[in-house]
């Protein structure tokens, strides 16, 4: 299994590490555009192998695509991160240029490879490569969904004083700070829905909080934060990798699911070997449904800037 991550920066080289670390890939080759850079990570990681207890092989590359033939997974990790009080759909005049770019030499050099795109925004990113690439839509992922829901279940966590392996929950919509709808109605605490543990009121809160969990986080550090999206991503890679069948809310091209069209936006779906086996239907409740169209037009307001940017 051979997986190739594009960008080396804090997302790249920290999902490339939670790989190794799992230890079911034979091979991850990280490329990055600045001289050195991808090189110089992959052998510090390398340098962690016998540390760690780990045999996957970490090569790093400078804008060497020939390198990256034949990997079964990419990752497109390349572009700019969003600084204090910026929203990531601000990204898209660097990142989409960027993310074309990145997508088509990587379908050059791997034609039947599965891509998983990270780049802020990432749902309009999503988009923008199913055009830049013609994939079939079962080999374009986009990942937020997985990242927010843990988010989710930290807050969710928080707020029951329960250990967070105690909870479970799912946010599904844009990848954004106003478009994640994180499901409160379909939230447990050990199969219990947390309704019957939360107030409405504490519940809501839980909801904003997660909602800008990665602006809470770009204040704090003052760039966006790299090993929850890491350990996010190294999670979708492993489903496809190990053919798991495991579910995840994930950003995929809709054809009428959920009452949308011709957009790629955050659903439950099934990851294996194929990539997305399936779309999972989720009842929705009329606010959950409502807040999907509002997430799906702001989505659709940020793809309306492609025909500007690229
Ligand atoms: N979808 C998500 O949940 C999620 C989570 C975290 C970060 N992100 C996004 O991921 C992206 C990366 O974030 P980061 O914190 O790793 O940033 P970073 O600046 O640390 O790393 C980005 C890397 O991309 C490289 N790069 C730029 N252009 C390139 C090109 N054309 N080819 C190859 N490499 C190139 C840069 O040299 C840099 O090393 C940002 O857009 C960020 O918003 C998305
Ligand atoms: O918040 C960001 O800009 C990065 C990423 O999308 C995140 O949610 O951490």
């Amino acid at each position: 299994m051979k997986v190739t991550v594009v960008g080396a920066g804090a997302v790249g080289a920290s999902c490339a590490e939670y790989i190794a670390i799992k230890d079911f890939a034979s091979e991850v080759v990280l490329l990055d555009i600045k001289e050195g850079y991808a090189e110089g990570k992959a052998m510090d990681l390398m340098q962690c192998a016998s540390l760690n207890g780990f045999d996957t092989k970490i090569t790093g590359v400078t804008n060497d695509y020939s390198k990256t033939a034949n990997s079964d997974i990419c990752v497109i990790t390349s572009g700019i991160p969003r600084k204090p009080g910026m929203t990531r759909e601000e990204l898209i005049g660097i990142n989409a240029g960027i993310v074309k770019t990145v997508s088509t030499s990587l379908i050059e050099h791997s034609p039947n490879t599965i891509l998983i795109v990270v780049s802020n925004p990432m749902d309009t990113m999503t988009y923008l490569a199913h055009k830049a690439t013609n994939l079939p839509k079962n080999r374009i992922i986009g990942m937020g969904g997985a990242l927010d829901s843990a988010r989710f279940k930290y807050r969710l966590a928080e707020a029951l004083g329960a250990p967070i392996s105690d909870v479970d929950g799912m946010v599904i919509g844009g990848h954004s700070d106003v478009g994640m709808v994180p499901l409160t109605s379909h939230a447990t605490r050990n199969s219990v829905r947390v309704s019957e543990f939360l107030s409405e009121e504490r519940l809501n809160q839980v909801k904003e909080d997660t909602k800008v969990g990665g602006a809470t986080l770009t204040k704090l550090l003052g760039t966006s934060a790299w090993y929850a999206p890491g350990a996010a991503v190294s999670g979708l890679v492993q489903a496809i990798a190990c053919d798991q069948k495991k579910m995840f809310p994930c950003s995929t091209l809709l054809e009428g699911e959920y009452g949308l069209n011709d957009i790629c936006i955050g659903v439950p779906v099934i990851l294996g070997k194929n990539g997305i086996e399936s779309i999972v239907d989720v009842p929705l409740s009329d606010a959950e449904k409502a807040h999907m169209q509002t997430s799906a037009e702001g989505v659709r307001k940020t793809n309306g800037l492609l025909e500007v940017e690229v």
